[in-house]
């Protein structure tokens, strides 16, 4: 039997708007959002689904989540048709949709997940077993006992994430988890989710704009872009099919009248008057381009720079889907 705990078939989402045409009249208008999507997720799987604005990221995890009807196509979600079980999906599934809170707005935090408990059903020594491992991991104590409106928006987003995690889910869906956040509430939340993954249990699939979190957080990439999978691998797949290359950047004690040919790793450019050469690595490996340019007998440090996912991806919304 598969242990894929996501399954959409041919997924597709159509939405009906009214466009102004001339002064007054309006006519309707079929925005296919989300456009034959096939997805599966393993069990524990760390799944980044990104693509550029109005690509139709949001409207899949909806969807996958029981909000929305799709126009056609199927999904399963821990062996469920999403929106038909609705309510027995909310058990095994955790949401954090960044406009979307359920805390309680009057309530301090520590409340609000007491609640959760009874909603939720969940034994008192799970819950606080859960609770406990969040306080430290997400450094909620100083705020427990605030009421959720006074919270910042980092703090409260901790808060969505242990409220979403409390009731133990096999899957967490996360649309723009970190948006909006200062470092410090990026980088708490972003080190939570990778512990979160690291344990195999739970399965994440996190809609981002900022690909720092993808680097750190994801081991394959869905890259939707009107509504259609345009990748879907791991980032480095991504980087090979884009061609990007890593280079090797050699920093010399005097510049050499004429910059060495290294076979396998073209020169790229000539930096600081002489003392910067950049070297795409091509065909050559690492070691044997490090032991070209130490035997000039005047390199001071040498360095690799690994591809950049944002050029990358850059490119990758460029091309036409
Ligand atoms: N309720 C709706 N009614 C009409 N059109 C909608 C609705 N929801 C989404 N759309 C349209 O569907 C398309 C996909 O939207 P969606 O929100 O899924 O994109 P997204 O990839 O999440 O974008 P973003 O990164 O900007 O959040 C867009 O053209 C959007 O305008």
């Amino acid at each position: 039997m598969s242990d894929d705990v996501i399954v959409a078939h041919a997924l597709r989402k159509e939405f009906t708007v009214l466009v102004k045409v001339g002064r007054l009249r309006r006519t309707r208008r079929l925005v296919t959002a989300v456009d034959g999507v096939d997805l599966r997720v393993g069990r524990g799987e760390l799944l980044g689904y990104i693509g550029p604005n109005g690509a139709g990221k949001s409207t899949t995890l909806k969807m996958l989540t029981g909000v929305l009807t799709p126009t056609s196509g199927t999904a399963l979600v821990c062996g469920l048709a999403p929106v038909a079980r609705r309510t027995r999906l909310a058990l095994r599934i955790g949401v954090v949709f960044g406009q979307r809170s359920q805390l309680w707005w009057d309530l301090p935090l520590r409340e609000s997940f007491d609640l959760l408990r009874h909603v939720y059903r969940v034994p008192a020594g799970d819950h606080a077993a859960r609770l406990r491992r969040c306080r430290v991991l997400l450094d909620l104590d100083p705020f427990l006992d605030v009421p959720v409106r006074q919270l910042s928006l980092g703090q409260r987003m901790r808060g969505e994430l242990t409220a979403a995690l409390l009731h133990g889910p096999e899957v967490l869906f996360l649309d723009e988890p970190t948006i909006g956040l200062d470092v410090v509430s990026r980088q708490a939340v972003r080190g939570f989710l990778a512990e979160l993954g690291g344990t195999g249990d739970t399965t994440l699939v996190l809609t981002t704009h900022d690909l720092a979190d993808i680097e750190r957080l994801c081991h394959r990439l869905v890259v939707i872009d009107h509504g259609r999978v345009v990748h879907d691998g791991t980032i480095a797949a991504l980087h090979e099919r884009y061609g990007s290359r890593r280079l090797v950047v050699a920093d010399l004690d005097t510049a050499l009248p004429t910059p060495p040919t290294l076979p396998g790793a073209p020169l790229l450019r000539v930096e600081a008057d002489g003392h910067r050469l950049v070297f795409v690595l091509e065909s050559a490996g690492v070691a044997e381009v490090v032991a070209a340019l130490a035997g000039l007998g005047t390199l001071r440090d040498v360095s690799i720079v690994e591809p950049a996912i944002e050029d990358v991806v850059t490119r990758l919304y460029r091309t036409p889907a």
